[in-house]
C-alpha cells in the first residue's frame, strides 16, 4: 500500500477510470487520488461518486498537491496540459505518463527541467486487476521511481520493465490488445445471431469460451498451436472452420494489425515532437 502519497490524474477518460478502479482497491486510499480533466465537471463527479476519489477544479490545482502525477490525456493534449501544470509542480514529483508514443524525453522537455518520468503502457483491463503493463524509466528516473511505478501497476495486473524503445511495440500488442479481443467477440456474436442462436444463449457461451481458452493458455505449457490441434479433429468441424480463417489470411491480418498499431505509436510521438518544434 502506498504510504499516503497524493496521486493526481490529469485526464479522466477510460484509461484513468480503469486505473482508479484498480489502484484504489490495493495501491492507495481513494482520498489519496485527485482527478482533473479539461472541462467535464459531471464526469469528475461521477468518478468521485463511484470510487470516492477527490476532484480538482483544474489540472494545475490537482498537480500542485501531488507526489505522483499521472498524465492520462490524449497525446495531442499533452502540450497544453504540461503548460498548465509545470508551474505548479512541487520539488520532487514523479511523472507517470500513459501516453501512447510519447517519449520520456518529450515530457522532460515540456517540463523544462530534469524531472523523473516513467512511461507506462497499461491496458483497460486494469479496471479488473488484469492489466498487462510495461514500464520504462526516463533519464532522471531513479531505481526508486521505477519501483513506485512497478508497485502501482502491480496492483492492477502484471508489469514488465522494458527498454523504452520497446514501448511502441508493447502499445501495438498489449496496450491496444483488449480491443482486438473485443473485436473478435463482436464477430462471434454476429456469427451466433447469423446461425440462429439467441443472444442470451450465445453471450455466456462466447464469454466462457474466451475465459476458458485464456485459462488453458495460462495453465498449460503447451504451445498455442498444440492446444489448437487438440481441438481439431481430422475431418471435423474445427478443421473446416480454421480452413476458412486461413483462406481469409487471419493470422496475416492480425500480424499486420499489430505492426500498424506499433507504427502508429511511433507516429504519435513524432507528430507531437513536430508540433513542439513548430510552436
Ligand atoms: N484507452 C486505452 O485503452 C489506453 C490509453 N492509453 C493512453 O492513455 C491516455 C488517455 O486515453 P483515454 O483514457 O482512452 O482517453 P480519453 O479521451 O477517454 O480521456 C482523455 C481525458 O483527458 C482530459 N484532458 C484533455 N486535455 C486535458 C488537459 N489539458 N488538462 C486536463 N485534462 C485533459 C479529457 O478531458 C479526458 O478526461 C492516452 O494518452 C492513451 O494513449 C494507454 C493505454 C491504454
Ligand atoms: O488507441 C490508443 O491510442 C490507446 C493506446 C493503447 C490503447 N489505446
Amino acid at each position: 500500500m502506498n504510504n499516503g502519497q497524493t496521486i493526481a490524474l490529469i485526464g479522466a477518460g477510460s484509461m484513468a477510470e480503469a486505473l482508479i478502479a484498480g489502484m484504489t482497491k490495493a495501491f492507495c486510499r481513494p482520498t489519496d487520488v485527485i482527478v482533473a480533466n479539461r472541462q467535464n465537471r459531471a464526469r469528475l463527479e461521477e468518478l468521485a461518486r463511484r470510487y470516492g476519489v477527490r476532484v480538482a477544479p483544474n489540472a494545475r490545482e490537482a498537480a500542485e498537491q501531488a507526489d505522483i502525477i499521472v498524465l492520462a490525456m490524449k497525446p495531442k493534449d499533452v502540450v497544453e496540459a504540461m503548460h498548465t501544470i509545470t508551474p505548479a509542480l512541487g520539488a520532487t514529483p514523479l511523472i507517470l505518463s500513459l501516453l501512447a508514443g510519447v517519449t520520456t524525453e518529450t515530457i522532460e522537455r515540456l517540463a523544462g527541467r530534469d524531472i523523473p518520468v516513467v512511461r507506462a503502457m497499461p491496458n483497460t483491463s486494469a479496471a479488473v486487476g488484469l492489466s498487462a503493463t510495461a514500464i520504462a524509466g526516463g533519464r532522471f528516473a531513479a531505481k526508486e521511481h521505477l519501483e513506485v511505478a512497478k508497485q502501482l501497476f502491480e496492483t492492477v495486473g502484471i508489469v514488465a520493465v522494458v527498454p523504452e524503445r520497446d514501448l511502441h511495440a508493447v502499445t501495438g500488442l498489449s496496450g491496444s490488445g483488449p480491443a482486438y479481443v473485443y473485436y473478435l467477440v463482436e464477430a462471434m456474436e454476429r456469427a451466433a445471431a447469423d446461425i440462429g442462436l439467441e443472444p442470451e444463449v450465445a453471450k455466456p457461451l462466447i464469454l466462457q469460451t474466451i475465459i476458458g481458452a485464456a485459462e488453458m493458455l495460462k495453465a498449460s505449457d503447451k504451445h498455442p498451436s498444440v492446444l489448437r490441434r487438440e481441438v481439431t479433429s481430422p475431418g471435423g468441424t474445427t478443421e473446416a472452420g480454421i480452413g476458412v480463417l486461413e483462406q481469409y489470411r487471419f493470422q496475416e491480418a492480425v500480424i499486420a494489425c499489430i505492426r500498424r498499431a506499433t507504427a502508429r505509436s511511433e507516429e504519435l510521438g513524432s507528430a507531437l515532437l513536430a508540433a513542439i518544434a513548430e510552436a
